[in-house]
């Protein structure tokens, strides 16, 4: 289907973003009242620089506060909407978006309502115009799209239409199984957005916090499904209004849209993209070490071995069970530096995984660096961290692991392998991550859930592939310039018994987080532990949690190196967390 984005979308000038929307691939654009206004070019100059892009103008938007108006106020609409139709047909736009009246001075009454867009429909078919209705969820008297369709069915004008828009429809709970009774031909036009699903007035909720499909908690989606069994033939078009969007460049914002809008097609049953192979778990964590010694000696103080050496560049493996680290030192750009850089996926069939990644618009790496390299298949995430499709001693497919010379067997200090991975995301590229992984990886998004740190309130977001594949944490550090606390990014590794691996740890020398007494007091206020347990616990360090259904989460820190620490978990009765309580604790403690 022909994909439009709505200039409101993006950030900048007109001129950027029309560029930013072409070269994301969108077909089509909507024209946001303001945008032009604020715009040096003349209307022509605009409709001949859309068409340079190869981009439609699909829809010119918003007239308000139009209908069920007293006489006199409706004619001097009238000569308002003269006055745009004139300018729609300068653009060589052929529909107008006219939202619900949300002004004291509307009265409730269809008829009326019914009557004035009509008016204004034979006004506009002079100029060859069509006007789409659209009920805002805060709309005076008309604010639901039943309403809104009712009184255009009651117009029965041809050049009147109604605009459907997911966000007015799911925000206020509306059934939208209802779209099937509106005759396809009558939508005029089919405005999507998402939004997080928070509790507050709905007018700051839709103005502040939309997002893109796939990016929020409404099931967009399904509304999808509904407007095309009418047989509605128009664009699907994002119109999102969000704070951080406003902000963030347009090209990113612009491919985040598209990437969305072909997942939504997908999900949709609109169109095929190569099927999601899931990841079946982590194959490896890759560090980038401008010195190599620290984070060696904290893992060999944890129980892994120096398996093996890549044959051309300076990257040490280490493992332990199940769980691989690679120490890349010639990635780092600064010697201090150490940073998550990359993450190896087991895939089912990489080179699917890397064909859907391609067609839902990542960035791709050459599959191979060096001539000698086993060909990999890999895409870069959008906060910088490569994703490597893996197949792991699988005979069948290239392995990565056949560039490593093997000099040591590993043994086993209780690490059975990765738990999972948690990435720090730039502010502004939240929910583009989120999106990504859930899209591009086929992981599937929990809850986001907001944590106290000292300095300022921290946003994650836990992404998994159940049941045992792999799990990925994005955090939004609240501080873009703390280095070694809220900003690290961490490995957290899954142990069968955290008591005894802890004390083997302390005695090989690893620094592990201290954890004030006063968590362990308040811990022995909640829980009743066996005999001895909690005084284990506050002596090593463990922080504990327990879900509502009796699952159990233990789990503790090593000090930060560079930009990274590990974690060690222990699960036990089907906990699936990430021990969330416990984390200002965490953070607090690395702020010491
Ligand atoms: O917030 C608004 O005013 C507004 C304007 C036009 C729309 O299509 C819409 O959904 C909201
Ligand atoms: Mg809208």
């Amino acid at each position: 289907m022909r994909k439009s984005i709505a200039t409101v979308c993006l950030s900048g000038t007109l001129t950027e973003k029309l560029t930013a929307a072409t070269r994301a691939g969108f077909d089509g654009v909507e024209i946001f009242e303001n945008d032009l206004l604020a715009s040096p070019l003349t209307p022509e100059e605009i409709a001949a620089r859309t068409a340079d892009l190869g981009l439609t103008i699909d829809l010119y938007q918003p007239m308000r506060d139009i209908e069920a108006v007293s006489a006199d106020d409706f004619a001097r609409n009238l000569r308002r909407a003269r006055h745009k139709f004139d300018l729609m047909t300068r653009l060589g736009v052929d529909t107008v978006l006219v939202c619900s009246n949300v002004s004291p001075q509307t009265v409730d009454d269809d008829a009326l309502a019914a009557r004035q867009l009509s008016q204004l429909a034979d006004l506009a078919q002079e100029f060859g115009i069509r006007v789409a209705y659209e009920a805002l969820a805060w709309g005076r008297h008309v604010n639901t799209y039943v309403h809104a369709w009712r009184i255009v069915e009651t117009a029965g004008h041809p050049a009147l239409g109604t605009c459907l828009d997911s966000f007015h429809i799911l925000s206020r709970g509306s059934d939208p199984k209802g779209i099937e009774d509106i005759p396809g031909e009558k939508i005029f036009f089919l405005q999507l957005a998402d939004a997080p699903l928070l509790a507050m007035d709905v007018l700051q909720w839709s103005r502040h916090y939309r997002c893109f499909p796939g990016q929020g908690g409404f099931d967009v989606a399904g509304l999808v499904r509904h407007v095309l069994a009418t047989g509605y033939q128009g664009p699907l078009s994002l119109e999102v209004f969000n704070d951080v969007f406003r902000q963030a460049d347009a090209g990113r914002t612009a491919v985040d849209g598209l990437r969305s809008l072909l997942a939504l097609e997908e999900s949709a049953g609109v169109s095929a993209l190569p099927a999601p192979a899931a990841p079946s778990g982590v194959a490896f964590a890759e560090l980038a070490a401008g010195d190599p010694q620290p984070v060696g000696e904290l893992l060999a103080a944890l129980g892994f071995t120096r398996t093996a050496r890549h044959r051309g560049k300076p990257v040490d493996l280490w493992e332990q069970g199940e769980a691989r680290v690679l120490v890349n030192a010639g990635a780092a750009t600064r010697r201090a530096d150490t940073r998550l850089a990359a993450i190896g996926l087991e895939s089912p069939d990489p080179q699917a995984s890397a064909r859907r990644a391609e067609a839902l618009l990542a960035p791709t790496l050459p599959r191979r660096r060096a001539e000698q390299d086993v060909p990999l298949e890999s895409v870069v995430a959008p906060d910088g961290t490569e994703v490597l499709f893996c197949a792991t001693r699988r005979p069948q497919f290239p392995t990565w692991t056949d560039d490593f010379e093997h000099r040591a067997a590993s043994r086993s200090t209780g690490v059975t392998g990765i738990d999972h991975l948690a990435l720090t995301q730039p502010w502004h590229h939240f929910d583009e991550a989120v999106l990504f992984h859930r899209a591009v990886l086929g992981l599937s998004p929990h809850d986001t859930v907001e944590l106290a740190d000292p300095y300022g309130l921290f946003r994650s977001r836990a992404l998994s592939a159940p049941p045992d594949g792999p799990r990925l944490v994005l955090n939004l550090a609240p501080s873009p310039t703390d280095e070694a606390g809220t900003r690290a990014q961490h490995v957290a590794f899954a142990v069968d018994d955290i008591v005894a691996a802890v004390g083997r740890f302390r005695a090989a020398g690893a620094n592990l987080l201290r954890v004030p007494a006063n968590y362990y007091d308040d811990l022995r206020a909640r829980y009743a532990f066996p005999e001895g347990e909690w005084e284990t616990y506050r002596e090593l360090g463990i922080l504990y949690d327990r879900d509502e259904h009796g699952g159990e989460f233990r789990h503790c820190y090593t000090e930060t190196v560079g930009h990274v620490f590990f974690e060690f978990v222990q699960r036990s009765g089907g906990y699936r967390g990430y021990g969330a309580a416990n984390a200002p604790i965490r953070l607090a403690a690395q702020r010491r």
